[in-house]
């Protein structure tokens, strides 16, 4: 079944400074994803994968097309869905791990992973211990856990960030190169959270420059080069 479908979705941006030059970045988007897929975007640099990833989590607003996406049971469009709505597809459909970890002041580690299950409503300590578990798992020493993680290297904050996508049950999960800062035995460990994820029937989709790792991960690798807007029209 397929959990996420972009259908002729495009892009452009705007270039305000430059007298409102319109770039088109990417048009005709199309693809699914079904339960238990792993899809991965793949093309050289600056061809529009992380553009797919922003427009499919709802950070960048979608020029044409729909993303379609099972929410409470219904199918809904993402690219036409207001801020709200946006907000409640995150909270309980679509999960992002981003490049970056944002941190925030005074929030320690453990309750930056726990926050998307406590919004979710599950009970803070059980949110919590299941933060402890996955931090664990991803070989995060146990002294930096109520610590901000402001202060973390950029491996040790990769790995906050990847628990954080990785807690909930949500049944689309986009990952923007979760493995780019990690040294190989936490790269094994994020294959392996790949895996289950997809027997449990989660629909993902990420991008992966690491060859190995795409190679262990992609059920099917979607060249982002096909898309390419047709500047002659
Ligand atoms: N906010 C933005 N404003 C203007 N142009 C942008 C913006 N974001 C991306 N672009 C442009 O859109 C194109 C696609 O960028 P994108 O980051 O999606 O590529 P990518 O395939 O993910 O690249 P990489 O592999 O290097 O991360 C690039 O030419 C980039 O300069």
């Amino acid at each position: 079944m397929d959990m996420l479908q972009v259908e002729n979705v495009a892009k452009n941006f705007t270039m305000h400074l430059r007298g409102g030059l319109v770039l088109p970045i990417i048009a005709k988007v199309s693809f699914a994803v079904a339960a238990g897929e792993c899809v991965v975007l793949g093309g050289p640099s600056g061809v529009g994968k992380s553009s797919i990833l922003k427009m499919v989590y709802g950070n960048y607003g979608v020029d044409a097309g729909k993303i379609m996406l099972i929410h409470n049971g219904q199918m809904a469009d993402l690219a036409s869905a207001d801020p709200r709505q946006i907000l409640q597809m995150r909270a309980t459909t679509i999960a992002y791990v981003s490049q970056f970890l944002r941190t925030v002041p005074r929030v320690s580690a453990i309750d930056v992973v726990a926050e998307p299950l406590v919004t979710g409503g599950t009970e803070k300590a059980k949110a919590q211990d299941r933060a402890r578990q996955l931090l664990a798992r991803l070989n995060l020493p146990e002294r930096l856990w109520s610590l901000p993680p402001a202060t973390f290297s950029g491996g040790e904050q990769q790995r906050v960030n990847i628990a954080r996508g990785f807690i909930t049950d949500h049944k689309i999960l986009l990952l923007d190169e979760p493995t780019a800062s990690l040294d190989a035995k936490n790269r094994a460990v994020v294959v392996a959270l790949i895996a289950a994820k997809k027997a449990q029937g989660t629909a993902l989709l990420g991008i992966f420059h690491d060859e190995e790792v795409r190679q262990q991960v992609a059920d099917r690798i979607i060249d982002v080069t096909r898309f390419a807007p047709d500047l002659a029209a």
